[in-house]
């Protein structure tokens, strides 16, 4: 048989050694045309280069795989259990063996070889050399021959009766395309039900190698998160369509940044959580719910509108009102935000929007929530823009512009919203159709916001909401909230002042749980100023009395 130097620190020599031992057996064909020749054992020779030193047993395990037609039944007949098998047979697979070694590998395939020592003192731990990982498609460097008197120990292998489970074609062709590097062994690789006792009293030597490849195999991460309590509560996207597939092209770790950052199972957000913003909900009402309440009706000229900005100064509810339309409409809501796009996924960004709007229109109808759109969609072609955010704007048009809702069923829209309309390019501009105002809340959003903030707090029957909202006029929701907040903590900090930490571990709830008086407002409105000027608010006005759409 022939000689081959495999690896490790001194030279590996396999081949049929003086007393060769030879045991296995086939096994049941893995795939069409396909047969695995497992676990046959040679003692093989390690030897120093250039001398004949003390010899040293070594075991050496290896495994192919191999079409069906290279195998004469005799193979079996000599693998099976009797004690004593016919030379010639023996010689028949050594031959094959060798030519196994010498011939150009392909189609066989190494899918493992290992080795181990034998014969060690026993004082002496046994040691197991490396496992010699072979790449598949690698050829067989020329060998070197050596040949002896194989003697056939009885084979202790008994050959399974139940057939293995039939690779899927399908699974093993989209492996290939993944990594070609598997090729031509995936289906014995697969195989995860061959035998793995002890054969013949040896322990099973695990190749490096075929973990390798192992740990490469595992099926394709399904894109569904295991069911956890929050899933209970968050079903999955809406479209009831499940996984989306991964078709070629599509990298999987998008797909998944998109389901995990991006997808958001379940805004929570319903109409009466807004205060005010009238205006705002009857345009966003028109623009996203009712074509999907009577589809027939928004076709041709009418067809939804497939871009919708929310402009206004921060903290007036732009986000919430995004998040109530997708509650409210059950589409299937992104939200996308710089902060996804351009930290860790910066040079993906463009492949990334390709994705979200191929599983946006997947899971249609659906809504994709671009906030801080300023800070994504600039104006282009200054000197300062970067590549990568000039590749992903380009990309964005291109995404935008193929939501053609007059031909395409599939309801998918782009909400955005931005503190900066200015910064906007002009072509992101134009694709928004509808760009409407958020305003600062009125006298009478500013007492449905009161009410909406207060809602659980205790008030002093002197507190008048309509006097505390004119109090608050130039105020964002988000300030509003915040006056709020203060005002309910007065009592607790009067309590607490000069007190130590025990002494104040010792106070009961109901003793600071107080109702909130009017000076309690006072004082905290004339802690929390507005965080909008007159100048930003005359600035967005102006805005949107020039590109205003509503
Ligand atoms: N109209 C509103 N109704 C109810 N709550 C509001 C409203 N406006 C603002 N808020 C409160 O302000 C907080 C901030 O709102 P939101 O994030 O929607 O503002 P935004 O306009 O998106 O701000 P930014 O432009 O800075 O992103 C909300 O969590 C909510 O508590």
């Amino acid at each position: 048989m022939a000689c081959h130097e495999v690896t490790g620190p001194a030279r590996l020599h396999l081949g049929v050694a003086p007393r060769p031992v030879v045991s296995g057996a086939a096994r049941a064909p893995l795939a069409a045309g396909q047969l695995r020749v497992a676990r046959r054992r040679q003692v093989c020779q390690r030897r120093a280069p250039a001398m004949d030193e003390a010899q040293e047993n070594v075991r050496v395990e290896f495994e192919v795989t191999l079409p069906l037609s290279a195998l004469r039944p005799t193979c079996h007949s000599m693998w099976g259990c009797n004690p004593a098998p016919p030379a010639p047979a023996f010689q028949h697979v050594a031959r094959m063996m060798d030519s196994l070694l010498l011939d150009s590998m392909q189609p066989f395939t190494f899918t493992k070889i290992t080795t181990q020592q034998l014969n060690r003192p026993k004082n002496k731990q046994p040691k197991q050399s490396k496992p010699a990982p072979m790449k598949p498609q690698r050829q067989a460097p020329p060998p070197t021959t050596e040949r002896a008197e194989p003697v056939v120990e009885p084979a202790s292998y008994e050959p399974k009766k139940a057939g293995n489970p039939p690779s899927s074609d399908k699974w093993v062709a989209s492996l290939r395309k993944r990594d070609p590097e598997l090729q031509p062994s995936l289906p014995a690789i697969n195989n995860r039900s061959r035998s793995n006792s002890q054969t013949a009293g040896y322990p099973r030597v695990k190749s490096r190698s075929v973990d390798r490849i192992h740990s490469r195999m595992k099926p394709l991460k399904p894109l569904t998160k295991a069911v956890s309590k929050d899933d209970e509560l968050c079903p999955s996207p809406k479209s009831g369509k499940g996984a989306f597939p991964l078709g070629p092209g599509v990298e999987p770790h998008l797909v998944d940044t998109v389901e995990k950052d991006v997808l958001v199972r379940n805004p929570g957000v319903p109409w009466d959580r807004v205060a005010g913003l009238r205006a705002a909900k009857a345009t966003l009402q028109e623009a996203a719910i009712l074509p999907l309440i009577m589809p027939e009706y928004f076709r041709g000229i009418r067809r939804p509108w497939r871009g919708v900005l929310m402009v206004g100064p921060p903290g007036t509810g732009k986000t919430m009102l995004a998040k109530a339309v997708a509650t409210e409409c059950s589409t299937t809501f992104f939200n996308i935000s710089s902060a996804t796009l351009t930290s860790k996924y910066r040079g993906d960004s463009e492949k990334l929007i390709k994705i979200l709007f191929e599983m946006a229109r997947f899971h249609a109808p659906s809504t994709i929530f671009i906030d801080e759109l300023d800070s994504l969609c600039s104006s282009r072609g200054s000197d300062s823009e970067h590549e990568a955010s000039r590749r992903f704007k380009a990309e964005l048009l291109i995404q935008m512009d193929g939501l053609d809702s007059s031909t395409d069923e599939r309801v998918v829209m782009v909400l955005a919203a931005t503190n900066h309309p200015w910064d906007i390019d002009e072509a992101f501009r134009r694709r928004f159709e509808k760009r409407i105002y958020i305003p600062l809340p009125d006298a009478e959003s500013r007492v449905e916001l009161l009410e909406l903030c207060l809602q659980g707090v205790k008030l002093e029957p002197g507190v008048n909401l309509k006097s505390l909202s004119s109090q608050l006029e130039g105020y964002s929701g988000c300030d509003i909230g915040n006056v709020c907040r203060d005002a309910a903590m007065m009592s607790m900090r009067r309590m607490i002042t000069g007190k130590t930490s025990d002494e104040i571990r010792a106070i009961r709830k109901e003793e600071v749980d107080l109702p909130v008086t009017a000076d309690d407002f006072k004082e905290a409105i004339s802690r929390c100023k507005k965080s909008v000027s007159n100048n930003d608010k005359s600035r967005y006005e102006q805005w949107v009395s020039e590109f205003g759409a509503s």
